[in-house]
């Protein structure tokens, strides 16, 4: 295949093997798929290590600053953007750009990536792929998780929903405090990961962060307003969307408390499988909008014991449709704390 590289090079290696994919210079086998998503295909890799002797400080282990982000057994998840016009590119480039940005135990961290320009169109301008390589959570993502348990009608123990929570609300902690902030933007069970583990609550890890962008924004007319609202539209999942993005007043000074309301939305959802405001509309159906901006709760069977009600009222404290009295995350914090020591054993 010929290629030409835009500074960095991932390259498959049509010779050896078929599957082999090159990220720099690191070479990966594609085990299986793992996932999909718009543009994307996510891949469960094993790097390929010509030299097995002296694996820790070849190939990736060469790369990689922290060593902890390293597998054990050589597997990662590698994801796979296509790429066609140059708005794609540019959202590709700034993902792998604000990725770079944030160091915490509870944020996928980027461990490398390529960008290659592929056969040109009949334009003559040239198509792109992206390889980004992460460290492989098998277990799946809270949202898989919440589907197989609703499936058998299980539900997380109130200890392990507050410690998942908890988890969550580090990591955003992490892009809240630096300068400038950032907003993930688009909270979700989706986009968790959860890893089971023995004797301890899952392992939350928060990923996707080609929503993220830097949080505070000024509104000043009503012209800004709607770009705003339509670029919610495009990143930023409807059910977990924060009433400011769908109905934007032409005056208003925008933070990271649209995260929270996501938050809240992720909260119900660890309880209860769904987003509050699709379970509101039910299967009647009705405008998720109006759902939203007028926080229109219900309060679903839960399980048997149900979770104390000072989870619910945690819920509603971040479902403030208005942003400017709506908690900050190290509120939540605290508050989340005192959950956990007090329903935690
Ligand atoms: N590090 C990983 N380990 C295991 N599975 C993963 C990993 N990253 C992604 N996946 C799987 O791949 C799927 C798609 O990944 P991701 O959400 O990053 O793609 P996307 O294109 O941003 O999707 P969407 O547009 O739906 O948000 C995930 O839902 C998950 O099942």
């Amino acid at each position: 295949m010929g290629c030409s590289f835009s500074g960095l090079n991932a390259l498959y290696d049509a010779v050896n093997g078929g599957g082999d994919v090159w990220i720099n210079d690191n070479r990966f086998r594609i085990v299986r798929q793992l996932g999909e998503g718009g543009f994307a295909y996510v891949y469960l890799v094993k790097e390929v290590i010509s030299d097995a002797s002296s694996a820790s400080s070849v190939g990736l282990a060469k790369k990689v600053k922290d060593p902890s982000h390293l597998s054990d057994d050589g597997t990662y998840a590698m994801k796979k953007v296509l790429i066609q016009n140059n708005e794609q590119l540019e959202l590709v480039r700034e993902e792998i750009r604000v990725s770079s940005l944030f160091s915490h135990p509870n944020l996928l961290p980027l461990l490398d990536h390529a960008i290659i320009a592929i056969k040109p169109t009949q334009e003559g301008s040239w198509n792109h792929e992206a390889y980004l390589l992460f460290p492989v959570h098998l277990d799946g993502t809270l949202l898989d998780n919440s589907n197989a348990m609703k499936s058998k009608k299980e539900f997380f123990s109130t200890s392990d929903v507050l410690q998942i929570f908890r988890q969550l609300c580090a990591g955003l902690k992490h892009m809240h405090g630096l300068v400038p902030p950032y907003a993930h933007n688009d909270v979700k069970p989706g986009n968790v990961l959860l890893t089971r583990r023995k004797g301890q609550a899952p392992l939350a890890i928060l990923m996707d962060f080609g929503s993220a962008r830097p949080a505070r924004k000024q509104i000043r007319s009503r012209s800004e307003a709607l770009q705003l609202q339509e670029w919610a539209s495009e990143h930023c999942s409807a059910p977990f969307r924060a009433p400011e993005l769908w109905d934007c007043p032409s005056d208003a000074d925008i933070d990271e408390r649209t995260d929270i309301w996501s938050l809240g939305c992720t909260l119900y959802a660890i309880m209860y499988g769904v987003s509050p405001f699709e379970y509101a509309l039910g299967e009647s159906g009705g405008s998720l909008q109006l759902a939203i901006i007028n926080a229109q709760i219900k309060w679903p069977a839960g399980p048997k014991p149900p979770y104390p009600e000072a989870l619910h009222q945690f819920v509603t404290w971040m479902l403030q449709p208005q942003a400017a009295v709506r908690p900050q995350i190290d509120d939540i914090i605290i508050h989340v704390d005192k959950l956990i020591s007090k329903f935690s054993q």
